[in-house]
């Protein structure tokens, strides 16, 4: 069976943990993410490690923030490393970006929008006034005229973004809570079928899977649940 289309996010506080879910979850979703937490804590190093628990595809989530030249030496500095996807904050502005997408020729850069724990108030003591998806779409168009190839964005801006930037553009999507579950710090949420219906092409799932009592199993039960909608939808995953 193809892996749902699902990066389970590997926010642990100790490798052998991380591990241990990888291997877990692996024969269910397409991708594993390593975040600040674990990247912060072991290094580089920790790439290694999780792949030899996994072999899924990785996704470095570094969310890099800063000057163009700087970022460009950053992005260079994780190339060994071959990650899938990196993450970089869409509010560096273009030239940060294209010096993302040009360090790194072979990793699909993804620029996050609008952090999912953002409400609209929130949004509107930084600054950022008006429909939180009026500036996604504002970014996600920046973006990917900078060269990302993936946007991250709420569920609540998938169709908007959609519309915008077509259907080559890679929609990644955390703020994913199945029903019954906490949002937690999440604010801009939806559940893992809405999202997929919806046109998400990566849903980004952490907590709801890793703090389950079997994070294999929940994954599993998460990807059959999107075969359904994809069944009933005509959604290809
Ligand atoms: O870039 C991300 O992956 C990301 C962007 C965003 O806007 N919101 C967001 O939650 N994330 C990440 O997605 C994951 C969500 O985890 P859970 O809230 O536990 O499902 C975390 O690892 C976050 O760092």
């Amino acid at each position: 069976m193809t892996p749902a289309p699902i990066a389970v996010a590997l926010d642990a506080p100790d490798l052998e943990t991380a591990a241990r879910w990888a291997s877990l979850v692996t024969p269910h979703v397409s991708t594993v993410k390593v975040g600040l937490e674990l990247y912060l804590r072991y290094g580089p190093d920790v790439i290694a490690s999780i792949r030899g628990a996994s072999g899924v595809r990785l996704f470095l989530d570094l969310k890099l923030h800063d000057i163009p030249n700087t970022v460009a030496g950053a992005a260079g500095a994780v190339a060994r490393l071959k990650p899938a996807i990196l993450t970089v904050h869409a509010t560096g502005g273009p030239a940060m970006i294209e010096a993302a997408v040009n360090a790194l020729p072979n990793t699909q850069i993804a620029a996050v929008t609008l952090l999912t724990s953002l409400s609209e108030a929130d949004l509107e003591r930084i600054g950022v006034n008006g429909p939180a998806s009026d500036a996604v779409r504002r970014l996600a168009v920046m973006a990917v005229g900078a060269g990302a190839q993936a946007l991250v964005c709420s569920p609540h801006e998938i169709t908007t973004v959609r519309a915008e930037v077509g259907p080559d553009i890679t929609l990644i999507i955390p703020g994913v809570r199945p029903v019954g579950t906490a949002s937690q710090d999440q604010v801009r949420v939806a559940t893992p079928e809405q999202a997929f219906a919806d046109g998400a092409d990566l849903l980004v799932i952490g907590r709801p899977i890793t703090g389950s009592a079997d994070p294999g199993a929940t994954a599993a039960g998460i990807a059959a649940s999107l075969r359904r909608t994809s069944a009933a939808t005509g959604r290809r995953s």
